[in-house]
């Protein structure tokens, strides 16, 4: 199938109606969010996708903005076609809060001061950053997000949605990511901070009305940079080659072309980045930290998701053991875990990059959805003795066009339609065993989506009873649960 663009998109704003509470206990009011969405909520409110950004992304994650030269940062896995299909899937990603593109952050107007923040913002992490997402998943009316996806920090935000709300996230992909931050991460992100305190323009944080730490903010991008690539890629990139001279210089000035690129790398990041949010944003990172009791199955004992961790086998950042080891913490609690460990030299930023093994690996996890991943559970159901009326004003209020007919066990016997109620009025009927359809076509929680789908179209039927090994019905599925999560084609 081709793969499209999402086009022309605008970022979105939700400004929070009340004071959002910190996990360090301070308030932060008027908090703004900035968020894009790309493709349709269906009327379950069941395909809404997630999409957490790292360290230096923002809302924009795919299609493009006006007159803009790049598309949004994941648009190789965002967009129909790709792997988070818009033509099945209502993604939805947002700037974090403690950011500068457009979410409350050290460089907003503080409205009690009527000034930037700067160092009065509060520390945030990772659960606040997630807190802030949570109220604009409520604004947007959805109780379930189908799935939640980052890579970096954006995995972190994904693991700790699954334990901030467990019962909220049906899938999850963490991707280049750990569950708590290592000495050596914590020790990159101190060496960037000190990068920006050390420049006087930094002014311990007060510097909107003047200039930039724009030294500090390019050299702490510079250092990062080299940890989102490999020592393969970088020979691969640049070898020992040199930037615009035939031969050493024997002076301290540029000499490598790996030099001006880096430089390049930092002088664009201080154009679209604030050192404040630099700060901030690598210090909720630093206490990143899962365990409960030391012990990370621990932290992970409430969660209830389904798992695809990803991890890349040149990231020496966050190198594959972090998320072996989030894997092992999953399966000692016996969560459903699938793990894949990409091929590419690219390194950390291979997240952002393997557009073929990233489309292949997540486009196959979400195929492979079952139907209880799906199902309305404990859907309405009518005993056996019910009367035509009771039937009828039952699917009224549940609004529902099909009732699984159960006996006294709960065991699924039969299953009448609106269609069966209008033809018991037409034929003057009273009892449902005379207009209900006996031999009930239904699904099992373990069976693929694809599978419902077939029967119901072999059928020509729009609705399954869901049932478990003893016949008794456990949910429902309906085309309108399967439409928008299969593949177009
Ligand atoms: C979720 C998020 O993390 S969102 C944030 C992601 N985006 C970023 O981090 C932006 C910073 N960039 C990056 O991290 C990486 O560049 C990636 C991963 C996004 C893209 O990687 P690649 O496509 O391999 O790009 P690459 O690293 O080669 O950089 C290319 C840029 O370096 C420039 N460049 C390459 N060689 C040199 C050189 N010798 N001297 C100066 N500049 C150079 C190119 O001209 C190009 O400039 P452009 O970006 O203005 O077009
Ligand atoms: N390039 C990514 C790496 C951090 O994960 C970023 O800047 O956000």
């Amino acid at each position: 199938m081709k793969k499209e663009s999402v086009g022309l998109v605008e970022t979105q704003y939700f400004i929070f109606p009340d004071d959002l509470i910190l996990e360090g206990g301070s308030k932060l009011k008027e908090v703004k969010v900035a968020y894009e969405t790309y493709g349709k909520l269906n009327k379950e409110k069941s395909n809404a996708i997630l999409i957490c950004h790292a360290l230096s992304g923002d809302a924009h994650a795919a299609g493009w903005h006006e007159g803009d030269k790049k598309p949004g940062w994941w648009d190789i896995i965002i967009g129909p076609g790709k792997c988070l299909d818009t033509e099945k899937y209502f993604i939805i990603c947002s700037n974090v809060i403690g950011g500068c593109k457009g979410s409350t952050g050290p460089s907003s107007i503080n409205p009690e001061t009527g000034k930037p923040y700067g160092l009065d913002f509060p520390i945030i992490t990772l659960s606040d950053m997630v807190e802030a997402q949570k109220k604009l998943i409520d604004h947007l009316g959805i109780n379930q997000l189908f799935a939640v996806v980052g890579g970096s920090m954006g995995g972190m935000q994904v693991l700790q949605w699954c334990i901030s709300y467990p019962d909220m996230v049906k899938l999850a992909i963490p991707i280049a990511t750990a569950a708590r931050s290592a000495p050596q991460q914590i020790a990159f992100n101190e060496v960037g901070r000190q990068a920006i305190i050390s420049d006087p323009k930094w002014n311990a944080g007060s510097y909107y009305s003047g200039e930039a730490p724009k030294e500090g903010l390019s050299l702490a991008r510079m250092i990062g940079h080299i940890t989102y690539l490999s020592y393969e890629s970088m020979y691969q990139k640049f070898g020992r080659r040199l930037q615009d001279k035939e031969k050493y210089g024997f002076d301290l000035s540029m000499d490598f072309q790996v030099e001006s690129y880096l430089h390049y790398q930092g002088n664009s990041f201080v154009k679209r980045f604030d050192a404040n949010t630099y700060l901030y944003v690598t210090k909720a990172m630093d206490y990143f930290d899962l365990t409960a009791n030391g012990s990370l199955a621990e932290g992970f004992k409430d969660v209830k998701t389904k798992f695809l961790v990803i991890s890349v086998d040149s990231d020496w950042l966050y190198p594959p053991a972090q998320s072996k080891e989030i894997v092992m913490a999953l399966t000692a609690n016996d969560i459903d875990v699938n793990y894949h460990e990409i091929k590419s030299p690219y390194g950390h930023d291979a997240f952002l990059l393997e557009s073929g093994q990233l489309n292949y690996i997540i486009n196959g996890f979400l195929s492979e959805i079952l139907v209880g991943d799906v199902m309305t559970p404990m859907a309405a159901k009518i005993s056996e003795g019910a009367s035509i009326d009771e039937a009828a004003k039952l699917m009224l209020e549940e609004k529902v066009t099909h009732l699984p007919v159960i006996a006294g066990d709960n065991r699924l016997i039969g299953i009448v339609t609106a269609w069966d109620i209008s033809k018991a009025v037409a034929l003057k009927c009273s009892k449902l065993d005379e207009i209900m359809t006996k031999d009930v076509i239904t699904a099992c929680p373990e069976d693929y989506i694809e599978l419902a789908a077939e029967k119901m179209k072999r059928y020509n039927i729009s609705s399954l009873p869901v049932v478990d090994g003893g016949k008794r019905v456990i949910g429902i599925i309906t085309t309108d649960h399967i439409s928008t999560l299969m593949a177009r084609d």
